[in-house]
């Protein structure tokens, strides 16, 4: 479905490339995921998979053809729901849907079935100025499902909905996936490519540091971790986390036991933020460098 070999791409002026090297396939039903912290190139790379960034170096094949040299027939095989849709804010939903099905020559769904699969089918004739941020994350998914594509990418999915609308779109995924269709999404939510994800690639600096499955990454990984809180002489309270293998070598451990009041110990499965941290050196989320 997808093959990229050897891909590098710099930004029109700028010196370094912002992907380096990149390898990686994606098979036919596969939910593949790019994660990564923010200005890691995960868009960037599903800008060159769409065929929006052709000067890229080595080679980029998708759905069977080198992607610089795609045309219009492309872009009717696959699906794109990136963070800032491009919809008419003065027109309706259903009246942006309606435009959007016209420019395609494949079959395309019924504007309400394509609303009731992101649950807007109440909100079909309330203009798009006048929804929110979630509303209009779940209309862009609806226009980029419309006509069917083989292929799908999604940015960030699920940002900025609530739990109930996340579990939805989460749902609205899988069909898709058991539907035959391959879904490549960027996300910075390490819970959501864990639930989702048949692999992950984990992407720093524009480089692909490490692709598997989230189980075996996990599993490899692996072992069982401890977490330990202690209370710090600024009065705060600390955690340390320190796989279960390491315990007996691990001084800053040995140190917090001797000279802390601990408040609590127990142990249990490295999460793949957590692995994701220690493979690359790098938090998801700046908050937690
Ligand atoms: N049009 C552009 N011109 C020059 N540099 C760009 C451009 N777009 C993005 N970049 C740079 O490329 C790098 C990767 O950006 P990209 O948007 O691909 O990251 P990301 O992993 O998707 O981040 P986020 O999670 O915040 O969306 C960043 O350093 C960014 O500043």
């Amino acid at each position: 479905m997808i093959e990229v070999h050897e891909m590098s791409y710099a930004y029109p002026g700028s010196k370094q490339p912002i992907l380096q090297d990149m390898n990686f396939q994606i098979g036919t039903g596969e939910i593949f995921g790019l994660l990564g912290p923010s200005g890691a190139g995960k868009s960037t790379t599903q800008k060159v998979l769409i065929g929006m960034l052709k000067d890229y170096t080595g080679s980029v094949k998708v759905l069977g053809g080198e992607i610089a040299r795609s045309n219009r027939t492309f872009y009717e095989k696959i699906g794109v729901a990136f963070e800032f849709p491009n919809f008419y804010m003065r027109l309706t939903a259903r009246e942006n849907l309606q435009m959007f099905r016209t420019l395609y020559s494949v079959p395309t769904v019924e504007v309400n079935e394509a609303l009731r699969w992101v649950s807007l089918e109440d909100y079909a004739d309330r203009k798009v100025q006048d929804y929110s941020k979630g509303m209009k994350m779940r209309l862009n998914l609806a226009r980029s499902l419309m006509h069917h594509p083989q292929l799908l990418f999604l940015d960030e999915p699920t940002s900025g909905l609530d739990p109930t609308n996340a579990a939805h779109i989460k749902q609205l995924m899988i069909k898709q996936k058991e539907e035959g269709r391959t879904i490549v999404l960027t996300t910075h939510n390490m819970a959501l490519a864990e639930q989702l994800c048949d692999r992950v690639a984990f992407v720093v600096d524009g480089k692909i540091r490490l692709i598997d499955t989230p189980a075996r990454l996990m599993k490899e990984a692996g072992q069982t971790q401890v977490e330990v809180k202690y209370a710090h002489e600024d009065g705060s309270v600390k955690a340390l986390h320190v796989p279960t293998h390491e315990l007996s070598q691990h001084t800053q451990f040995h140190s917090i036991m001797n000279s802390h009041e601990l408040l609590s110990i127990h142990s249990h499965e490295m999460s793949l933020e957590q692995l994701f941290i220690r493979v690359t050196g790098r938090a998801l989320h700046e908050a937690e460098q």
